[in-house]
């Protein structure tokens, strides 16, 4: 028996006729090349099936053109070519088509103080999408920080002036007496609470950008939060962390409008959609804010 006469299901007419919006196969392994890193990653690839009485679409095709991904840096200009060939292998069959990049990006971070650096993973997911000659790219970046609360910061530094007030009353002020007393567990009597955090940014890609600017949009994303988790830490970069939380104290509502500012200013996205995630440790639910925001065509 040879091809020719394999019996070919997806060539048949479906018995219920019917339209669908999309079709395909989801968590294709595959490496892909971005930064000139290698990186392990899925793919969700799929057309709609606009033939309401063609049985199914013809999978094998829309692997078979996911090979150039593991040889050519991934691009928009790769993804539109890719797409491209799951319509002209499906003509008269879909009209649409898109493709969705799951991978982890990694980027090494150095230390605040110390010489010392290491590797952060960011997960990330490049979605591309045709339709009737309408192309576009959505990037989606997952961003951990930290946040200090600053309510209970307030309060932390009020019941820190109590003690105060009752280790001192009616004594004479001595330097040496207070700076000692500032050393003790005294000085600092309670400490704000403060979390793990996540910024997950949706970036719709300018048709004209050219690149997949991810490790630019990390950069401005970490600049506006201020404090960005950290990789290789000795004391000295813990001591300058916790500087660095307690002048950066913020709610979910700061940081997302910290970010959505800070990438309001850039003119290779056209929309945005922000959503932070403070993981509270007050509480066992999350505090959550979001912000969205598109560019009014000019
Ligand atoms: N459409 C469809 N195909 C499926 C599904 N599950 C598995 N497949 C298989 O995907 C395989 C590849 O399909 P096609 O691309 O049509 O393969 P082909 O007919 O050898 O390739 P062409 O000659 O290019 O059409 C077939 O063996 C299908 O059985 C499904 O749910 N829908």
């Amino acid at each position: 028996m040879n091809a020719l006469t394999l019996p070919d299901v997806a060539a048949q007419v479906s018995r219920q006729t019917l339209p669908l919006d999309w079709v395909g196969m989801c968590g294709i392994a595959t490496p892909v090349l971005i930064d000139g890193q290698r990186l392990s990653a899925t793919v969700d690839a799929g057309v709609s099936l606009d033939d309401s009485e063609a049985r199914g679409i013809h999978m094998s095709r829309l692997y078979l053109a996911l090979g150039s991904l593991e040889e050519t840096p991934l691009s928009p200009a790769l993804l539109r070519r890719i797409l491209e060939q799951f319509l002209d292998s499906h003509e008269g069959l879909s009209r649409a088509a898109s493709l969705s990049v799951h991978t982890e990006l990694l980027l090494k971070r150095p230390a605040l103080i110390s010489p010392l650096a290491g590797w952060k993973g960011y997960p990330v997911s490049i979605e591309a999408q045709l339709k009737n000659t309408m192309f576009h790219v959505e990037l989606k970046i997952q961003i951990p920080y930290s946040s200090t609360c600053p309510c209970s910061a307030a309060l932390a530094r009020q019941l820190i002036q109590q003690q105060f007030v009752d280790d001192f009353a009616n004594k004479r002020l001595e330097h040496a007496e207070i700076l000692a007393w500032l050393g003790s567990s005294n000085g600092i009597v309670a400490t704000p609470h403060s979390q793990r955090s996540t910024a997950t940014l949706t970036l719709r890609l300018d048709a004209a950008v050219d690149e997949l600017p991810l490790q630019w949009f990390i950069n401005q994303a970490e600049a506006a939060l201020g404090t960005a988790v950290q990789t290789a830490v000795k004391r000295a970069d813990e001591q300058a962390f916790a500087l660095a939380n307690g002048q950066n104290l913020m709610f979910c509502e700061d940081a997302a409008r910290r970010l959505s500012t800070a990438l309001a200013r850039s003119s290779e996205i056209t929309a945005l959609d922000v959503r932070v995630v403070h993981a509270e440790s007050l509480h066992a639910h999350d505090a959550v804010a979001r912000s969205r925001w598109t560019r009014e065509p000019s």
